[in-house]
């Protein structure tokens, strides 16, 4: 009978279990996601530089190989605006008031995205991976589970992120096409050792 292959650990300084849930279902059939419970200090910034700074912090923190996670979601009316900054404006005015933010535009489009760090260690630099979906924001429609998934629907989908099933969602999402990027980057450096 052949052992089983133990998964590699990842270690995912968030303080936001919602983030961690979803990464854990997109990865965990690869990884052993860990997390580290942390809320991370935030500069103002891009969402680049955001996420650098968390990924320097959090590898102080953990003296180890981290991840963290930046995201965003940028109104195209706004020039992407909030952005970075959509965490406040969610927990100021919700779904509503965010829906409400684009009463006065005709573009209703926008852009939900993430940014993954990762950094091997105290002073070691930081890698950045991406994924980002295009949609709309709609009146809100589904459950509050996660934060405005209620007004994101995703371009070529009829339902928001708050109606679709978890599967469909982490299988299309921001952060599917995040993990994606920075699962090929860790094989690949497996594969390089
Ligand atoms: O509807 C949503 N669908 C998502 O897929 C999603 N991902 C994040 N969020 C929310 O957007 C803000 C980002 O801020 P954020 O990246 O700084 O996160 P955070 O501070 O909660 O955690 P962290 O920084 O400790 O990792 C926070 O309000 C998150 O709750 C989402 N909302
Ligand atoms: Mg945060």
């Amino acid at each position: 009978m052949s052992k089983e292959t133990e998964n590699p650990t990842i270690v995912f300084v968030t303080g936001n279990k919602m983030k961690l849930r979803e990464v854990k279902a997109i990865l965990g059939n690869e990884y052993e996601v860990v997390n580290h419970k942390y809320d991370l200090p935030e500069i103002q910034g891009s969402t680049d530089e955001v996420t650098i700074e968390k990924c320097r912090t959090a590898a102080e923190i953990v003296k180890g190989p981290v991840i963290v996670e930046d995201t965003w979601l940028g109104f195209n009316a706004m020039n992407g605006l909030p952005g970075a900054y959509i965490k406040w404006f969610y927990q100021s005015i919700g779904c509503e008031g965010l829906y409400k933010m684009l009463a006065g535009f005709e573009d209703k489009g926008a852009v939900a995205g993430c940014t993954f760090g990762y950094c091997e260690g105290p002073g070691h630099p930081v890698q950045l991976f991406r994924g980002e979906v295009d949609g709309t924001i709609v009146s809100p429609t589904g459950e509050e589970t996660f934060g405005w998934n209620p007004v994101f629907k995703p371009n070529g989908f009829e339902q928001t992120y708050a109606e679709m099933d978890d599967d469909v969602k982490n299988s299309i999402s921001h952060r599917y096409k995040a993990c994606m990027k920075l699962r090929d980057f860790l094989q690949e450096k497996a594969r390089q050792k």
